[in-house]
């Protein structure tokens, strides 16, 4: 397992992060009438041993049945997560579409989170002003702008995300399966937008499970099964990898 390379933007090395399958923490039920005190039994590597390094530029479509460990690595990358084990190095910022409503703040209204998330990511007072109209007008929401975030369909709140952060001008872009919720226009849209950032350079990372997403936007495929990375190398191989396993792992099959 070498340094991280000068080159990389990202660099994961032997990251791993281990969760509870129970609650997360031990009631003094467990601890008075079970005697339950010592480490937890019930706990498992939702990532383990995971290395790679991304170069600026590259596009990484990460792909694996539920529950593989695809979101919990792209938390790691957004920093909203830490590794149990090993380290994520990101050089740069990240602009993260993880979740619906990630980074937004649900009793603020779509005004109010539009500046802070702008702010957030250190867009000046007069870039903000400049796009506002530009991000109001891709997520077509100018009726809504006075209405809580929460208040809005989920659809509504992908469509506010996705204007937002695709505007940041952050080096790193991670899309987590979010564009599944928008309606057929806005992910014309959406993926017009991901063409746009790809040709300036910047490095996405996508999570889907849409063959169809990963060929179009991802040069490079990871497969993660069992929190493991089984397979990384060009997206066309790694989809035939996964495609081939699934059927071996199929009922039946
Ligand atoms: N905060 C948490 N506490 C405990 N377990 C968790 C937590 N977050 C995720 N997990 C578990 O970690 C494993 C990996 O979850 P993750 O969300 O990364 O999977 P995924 O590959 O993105 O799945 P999907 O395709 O269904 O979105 C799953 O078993 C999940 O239940």
């Amino acid at each position: 397992m070498g340094a991280p390379t000068d080159r990389a933007v990202i660099s994961v090395r032997d990251a791993g992060v281990r969760f509870h399958r129970g609650r997360r923490h031990r009631s003094l039920r467990d601890l008075l009438v079970r005697g339950e005190s010592g480490p937890r039994r019930d706990g498992f590597w939702a990532l383990h041993e995971v290395s790679f390094d991304i170069a600026p530029g590259e596009t990484i479509g990460v792909v694996g049945r539920n529950g593989q460990g695809k979101s919990t690595l792209l938390k790691l990358i957004a920093g909203v997560m830490l590794p149990d084990r090993g380290s994520v190095t990101v050089r740069g910022g990240v602009a993260p579409l993880i979740e619906i409503t990630g980074g937004f703040a649900g009793d603020l209204t779509v005004r109010e989170n539009i500046a802070l998330t702008g702010g957030l990511h250190g867009m000046s007072r007069a870039a903000l002003r400049d796009r506002f109209d530009e991000i109001v007008d891709f997520a077509e929401i100018e009726d809504f702008l006075d209405t809580p975030y929460k208040h809005l369909s989920s659809g509504m709140k992908v469509r506010v995300a996705f204007a937002v952060v695709s505007r940041l001008e952050e080096p790193v872009i991670l899309v987590d399966e979010v564009l599944a919720v928008g309606d057929r226009d806005f992910r014309r849209k959406c993926h017009a937008r991901m063409d746009q950032l790809t040709a300036e350079g910047r490095t996405l990372f996508l999570v889907s499970h849409s063959e169809w997403d990963l060929r179009r936007f991802c040069r490079r495929g990871l497969y993660l099964r069992g929190g493991r990375l089984v397979a990384d190398g060009p997206m066309d191989d790694v989809l035939a990898e996964y495609a081939a396993e699934s059927e071996t792992n199929a009922p039946g099959g």
